[in-house]
């Protein structure tokens, strides 16, 4: 993904949930600080093929683990890696910005498996905290502002959609989708407007890729586009 591709789609969520560009990006150089000398994987250094497991975090992912099971790569979202995990489901990246389950990231890194660490304007205090914790040569930090290396920018914006982009940046053939929930009546409304997010950025992400995610039948014609047409 291109940072001009990503750019009007990035414009259209900061107006919609009033964050600011200049915290984002100062999240992103705070993570590069945080990484520091380490040599962080980048998203060419994570090669995924044949079909890719994106586990959600809603409330049917125990019952959906079978998709993730026969998935030939598994990226969880937040505490999905919680769910697979103790389900043993092994996870082969992890995708997180921090504000739930550092210590399944820790334990993720520690084992060398890549672990997304997102920064955004609101999670500073998070990097800060936990990823000097992390084994940071696991650790593969992205950013929703420009990339700025060792900081990408695969796209997406919450966990769940980040991890979709990331799956399609390393090269997934197929992607299925165990765990999501966009109708979930138990989150907040912030929650939910997250969510509607996620699925119009999984909408783009299957036209870009020419295929077609299960997840959103019966849900196409009610996804619109904020940032305009392309
Ligand atoms: N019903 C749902 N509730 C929560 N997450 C869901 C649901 N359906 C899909 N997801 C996806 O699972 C991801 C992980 O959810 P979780 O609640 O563990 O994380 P989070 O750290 O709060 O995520 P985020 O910070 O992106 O909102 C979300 O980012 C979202 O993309
Ligand atoms: N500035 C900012 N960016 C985000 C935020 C957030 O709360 N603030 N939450 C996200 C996923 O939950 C992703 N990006």
């Amino acid at each position: 993904m291109l940072f001009d591709e990503w750019e009007p789609v990035y414009e259209a969520i900061l107006d919609d949930f009033g964050y600011e560009r200049a915290a984002d990006e100062r999240a992103r150089d705070r993570l590069a600080a945080l990484v520091g000398d380490a040599d962080p994987p980048g998203v060419d250094d994570v090669r995924l093929s044949g079909s890719v497991a994106i586990c959600g975090a809603g409330p049917t992912l125990s019952d959906e683990l079978d998709v993730a099971r026969r998935a030939d790569s598994v990226i969880a979202a937040s505490t999905a890696a919680d769910v697979c995990l103790d389900a043993g489901i092994g996870v082969d990246c992890m995708v997180t910005d921090l504000d739930k389950n550092p210590d399944t990231a820790r334990a993720l890194s520690e084992s060398g498996i890549p672990v997304a660490a997102h920064a955004h304007g609101d999670n500073v205090p998070e990097l800060e905290r936990y990823v000097p914790t992390f084994v940071l040569d696991s650790v593969l930090p992205t950013t929703q502002a420009a990339p700025a290396p060792p900081v990408s920018n695969p796209g997406g914006f919450t966990d769940g959609d980040r991890a979709a982009f990331l799956a399609d940046a390393c090269g997934a053939d197929r992607l299925v989708f165990p765990g999501w929930s966009f109708d979930d009546p138990s989150v907040s409304a912030e929650k939910a407007r997250k969510l509607r997010w996620a699925e119009r950025l999984l909408h783009w992400l299957e036209e870009r890729r020419g295929e077609r995610f299960d997840v959103l039948d019966g849900r196409r014609d009610r996804i619109d586009r904020p940032w305009g047409a392309e």
